[in-house]
């Protein structure tokens, strides 16, 4: 496979082998501006961008991934066979399903039920459960410990559709199997990892909750969910 790939102008060795994934790229600015040292900005097309530098002494990137699983699809493809990347952290916002999860709580996706296709590629005779690494969920849960935050762990919904004609009466089936939170790329980023042989994790802090009708800004959105961050950063 050869780099630069159609959407990522990084050469082969930009990238560090663990990268988080947040679906905005202005997300992924903050991040490299506020907690990354001796930066380098690797990919601008489509604005999709993507950052290598030093986290306490550690090689990390993070690379926007755009919003759905067929988005978050191509960039985490493309980390993993065109530039070896070994270990992909989502970290995005999500709407709150179980009631007892609130703005600002944070959440780690164990598995990631979807409504997605995604695996209809995989031609598989029956229906694939896609799940987070343990390691690195293992060790996400540990150091958000040390770090005092408390975390949510369990099952996620990454959901194709953002604006439902069906209202809230899905969220509210897939409350009844005890599924967390909803976003939009976690199932499809455990497959690809899966399929490849790396490792991948959700790390999410909830947005809003649709149930309630609270929400976040879209200015925190973007900046104010540091735990996650923080927790995701340990994971180099
Ligand atoms: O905040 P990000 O990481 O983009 O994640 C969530 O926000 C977007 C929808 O607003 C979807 O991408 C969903 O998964
Ligand atoms: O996908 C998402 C993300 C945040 N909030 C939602 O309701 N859905």
């Amino acid at each position: 496979m050869s780099t630069p790939t159609p959407h990522n102008n990084a050469k082969l060795g930009d990238i560090a082998e663990t990268v988080l994934l947040p679906g905005d790229p202005l997300r992924a600015k903050f991040i490299a501006e506020t907690y990354l040292e001796d930066v380098v900005q690797y990919n601008t097309v489509r604005g999709m961008f993507g950052y290598t530098g030093y986290y306490k002494g550690k090689k990390i990137s993070v690379q926007g991934s755009g919003m759905g699983i067929p988005s978050i699809g191509i960039y985490s493809y493309e980390l993993i066979h065109f530039y070896g990347v070994k270990n992909l952290v989502r970290i995005g916002s999500a709407g709150a399903i179980n009631e007892n999860l609130k703005p600002h709580d944070v959440v780690i996706g164990m598995g990631a039920c979807t409504d997605s296709r995604y695996a209809a590629q995989y031609d598989l005779p029956g229906t694939y459960a896609p799940i987070a690494s343990y390691e690195l969920m293992q060790k996400a849960i540990e150091k958000a410990k040390e770090q005092g935050t408390q975390v949510t762990v369990g099952n996620i919904l990454s959901n194709d559709v953002f604006y439902s004609d069906a209202g809230l009466d899905n969220l509210a089936k897939w409350k009844k199997m005890g599924v967390l939170c909803v976003e939009m790329e976690a199932a499809g980023l455990y497959m690809n990892a899966a399929r490849a042989g790396v490792n991948a994790l959700a790390i999410l802090t909830i947005s809003d909750c649709p149930f309630t009708g609270e929400e976040c800004s879209a200015h925190d959105r973007q900046v104010a969910f540091t735990k996650m961050m923080e927790i995701a950063l340990e994971l180099a």
